[in-house]
């Protein structure tokens, strides 16, 4: 299914009230804002993204820190490892370039499986759990599919992850949850048998949605238009977040402006949230970024600042991220039913623990951390590097087609 613009006037559900405090700057009369009569426990209720009279707030994400709160340099800092050794002579990744990539060696990633065992030591035990029941796929891009690199726009996933996530896509339903636009990530996966979340799952789009219950997604979505795409197929648009689009292209256009001067920065539009990547900027300047796109977002409290890999993502204040994404295409998928289902999400950026959380706290499926260097994560498994992830895929296409072939068994001697 591919990429297909739609514009909805409609209001979002998942507008916080420090949006309705700021209405005036995206110009939403205050009754469209009703947040605090929702009810909280509402998976779209407003986050605890509110300015409070000191004009501080919490950040909507909790395990996500906020550039507005002290210590913002030392988390770009600790935001992606630092580029540590070329392991010259090994065997280390066919498809990682032979430079430019951050990776680490093969201890650091001991030390991880402590806490976060290996998904391919462990599959035994995954598969496992997911025997009987129907398998959903949910892939972050970056640094999971595609090595991460110095150039965004060079970050290509190599044909092997193509054919292999193209498979996985024909056998489970299997959707990419990315930072990046929903265009952007399309156009690097091309992969048409799959479904695309872009801007943090604030751009979806998925099957036609079914209004028979009442979880999160099919009831009072107003920014959920059903559609079709290209191919004629239906589909369902979900973009939480459009009032924000005027503000997001201000921003975006102020922080390539106050970048221009500093060398190596490099700022990405994303649609529904701004990238401003530090990672080829020197690490002296790195404060002078922070605080300007910090006095930026000063003006604007409807955005929030995250920290991503040697990236600030500027974003909606909307109680809605990858975790979020997942439900919305769990239950469109009508892949909801817990004891029947056991979605698998692979990423490795802070933003996929939005998602981690969901699966780990609903108690379904599992994560699984991509990561070469020890890190806190609500992940269950690890992956070292985007080529364990292929492997662990492949894994995944064998173990399906050995339970099939042995399903189709079992029918013929039925009939026979
Ligand atoms: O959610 P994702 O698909 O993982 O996207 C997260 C961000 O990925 C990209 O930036 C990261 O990868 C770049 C290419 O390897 C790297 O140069 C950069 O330092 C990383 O932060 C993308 O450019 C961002 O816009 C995404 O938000």
């Amino acid at each position: 299914m591919g990429p297909m613009e739609l514009n909805s006037s409609h209001v979002s559900p998942v507008l916080t009230e420090s949006v309705a405090v700021n209405k005036s700057r995206l110009g939403i009369h205050s009754s469209l804002l009703p947040y605090s009569q929702q009810d909280s426990s509402s998976p779209l209720s407003p986050a605890a993204g509110k300015l409070s009279r000191t004009g501080s707030r919490k950040s909507a994400a909790g395990n996500i820190d906020d550039v507005r709160f002290n210590g913002w340099l030392d988390a770009m800092k600790a935001s992606s490892p630092p580029r540590k050794k070329i392991l010259k002579g090994s065997v280390i990744n066919t498809l990682l370039p032979s430079s430019n990539i951050e990776y680490d060696n093969n201890e650091d990633y001991h030390s991880l499986t402590v806490d976060y065992p290996s998904a391919i030591e462990c599959f035994g035990n995954i598969i496992g759990r997911a025997k009987n029941k129907r398998v959903a796929v949910f892939l972050d891009y970056d640094g999971t599919l595609s090595p991460i690199v110095d150039d965004p726009d060079c970050a290509f996933m190599s044909d092997p992850m193509r054919e292999t996530v193209g498979s996985v896509g024909r056998c489970f339903p299997t959707a990419i949850i990315s930072g990046r636009s929903r265009d952007n990530v399309y156009d690097l996966v091309k992969l048409t048998e799959l479904y695309y979340a872009g801007s943090h799952g604030m751009d979806i789009i998925g099957p036609p949605l079914r209004h028979n219950n009442n979880d999160v997604s099919t009831n009072n979505l107003p920014n959920c238009v059903n559609s079709t795409d290209h191919q004629g197929n239906q589909i369902t648009l979900f973009q939480p977040a459009t009032q924000f689009l005027p503000i997001i292209d201000e921003v975006f256009r102020t922080l390539v402006e106050i970048t221009k001067d500093i060398r190596g920065a490099k700022v990405e539009n994303h649609k529904f949230c701004v990238s401003v990547h530090y990672r080829n900027v020197e690490e002296n300047n790195w404060t002078i970024i922070g605080q300007r796109v910090h006095d930026v977002l000063k003006n604007y409290p409807g955005l929030r600042s995250t920290h991503g890999r040697k990236v600030l993502e500027i974003r909606p204040v909307i109680d809605w991220n990858k975790g979020k994404a997942v439900l919305f295409l769990l239950e469109s998928l009508d892949l909801n039913d817990k004891d029947d289902v056991f979605p698998i999400y692979i990423g490795d950026d802070k933003t996929d623990e939005d998602a981690f959380k969901i699966l780990r706290e609903s108690n379904r499926g599992c994560g699984i951390l991509v990561s070469s260097v020890m890190k806190e994560s609500s992940a269950s498994y690890s992956l070292r590097d985007p080529n364990q992830v292929m492997e662990f895929l492949q894994l995944l296409l064998n173990w399906n087609h050995k339970r099939e072939t042995k399903h189709f068994n079992k029918q013929i001697k039925v009939k026979v």
